[in-house]
């Protein structure tokens, strides 16, 4: 099998239409660096606003550190793949299905999650969270097989972006694409609190000629579209198992309590052809949930009970 970062560039045919025909798109694997995501609450906040921060909320210690990765050294493998069907789009991207079949095998069945043109920002920074919770691939998330950029010349287009364009009513009031921990301050207040986001999330977060993907392993269908399934939703089962999942991120000290709900899980993938689900390192539970979706993710140094607690009244809205 071949790791989750194996792969250096990928080579996509149907991705980007230029004038030249034919030519399929080549994507760099964008090295994330391990600072590229600021703690939330953010700490220059935190110095302003001492009273409204309690200390007892956070863990002394300071976050939870990444543990360390147990994938081999990076390698470079260019994967040759063509788009395939489409699965479906949110704020964020536009998730098609790939065909492996010719490449080198040693790969799952694989997803693309093309950043829509003014999100490349969010997916970018969806690829970190990834890579922080690398033990936790494969066991409540999707393996991730890496994140890719192509700076798009004159004449290059992407036809998934006017193909899947976001319906206006699901724009919300964020289209603006900062980082969520930086959520809800003006770059005014950024200049007083003398703190601003990584500059890479910064150039991302204003690129337009810029493409942006994620490889991710291919989940089953959301428990609402997969039938026979649909009874697991219904039991009193289904707000454990959501809870147990997101409870397995928070001992990373990470929250998606922006987007928790049943819009952002799906099943774990039938193996074979998938790879098998894996016990957590935290509690030994086996998940049957996969989490998507963590551009709004943040990460925390809220201590595990605070988080945990917290993540009861969390999950309990989503049903
Ligand atoms: N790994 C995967 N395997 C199969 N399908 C997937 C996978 N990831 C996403 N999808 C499908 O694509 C859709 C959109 O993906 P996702 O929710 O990640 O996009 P988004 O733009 O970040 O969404 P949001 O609007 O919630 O931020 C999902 O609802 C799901 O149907």
């Amino acid at each position: 099998m071949q790791a989750q970062n194996a792969i250096a560039t990928l080579i996509v045919r149907g991705l980007v239409d230029s004038t030249t025909p034919h030519i399929a798109a080549h994507l760099e694997r964008i090295n994330l660096p391990e600072g590229l995501v600021d703690l939330y609450p953010l700490l220059a906040k935190r110095k302003a606003d001492p009273d409204v921060y309690q200390p007892r909320t956070f863990r002394p210690e300071g976050p939870p550190t990444r543990p360390p990765s147990s994938l081999p050294a990076p390698g470079s493998l260019a994967l040759n793949l063509e788009l395939g069907e489409y699965i479906g789009s949110g704020r964020s991207g536009i998730v098609f299905a790939v065909d492996t079949t010719g490449t080198h095998g040693g790969l799952p069945p694989l997803v693309l999650k093309i950043a829509r043109q003014e999100r490349c920002q969010s997916v970018a920074r969806e690829a970190w969270f990834y890579e922080e919770l690398e033990c936790l691939q494969g066991v409540v998330l999707p393996r991730c097989y890496g994140c890719f950029r192509l700076d798009l010349q004159d004449g290059q287009t992407v036809p998934a972006w006017s193909a899947h364009e976001l319906d206006d009513s699901d724009a919300g009031d964020d289209l603006v694409d900062v980082p969520a921990e930086y959520h809800g301050y003006s770059a005014n207040a950024l200049d007083i609190l003398d703190q601003h986001p990584h500059p890479l999330l910064t150039e991302l977060g204003t690129a337009r000629d810029c493409l942006v993907v994620l490889l991710l392993e291919r989940l089953a269908p959301a428990p609402t579209e997969w039938i026979p399934e649909r009874s697991f939703w219904l039991t009193e089962n289904a707000e454990p198992a959501l809870l147990a999942a997101h409870r397995e991120l928070a001992h990373l000290g990470v929250e998606t309590i922006l987007d928790i709900g049943l819009d952002n899980v799906m099943f774990a993938p039938p193996s074979p052809p998938g790879l098998p689900t894996m016990p957590s390192p935290f509690t030994g539970l086996t998940h049957r949930l996969r989490i998507i979706d963590l551009d709004l993710a943040r990460k925390c140094d809220l201590k595990f009970s605070f988080l945990s607690r917290a993540l009861e009244g969390w999950v309990r809205r989503a049903f």
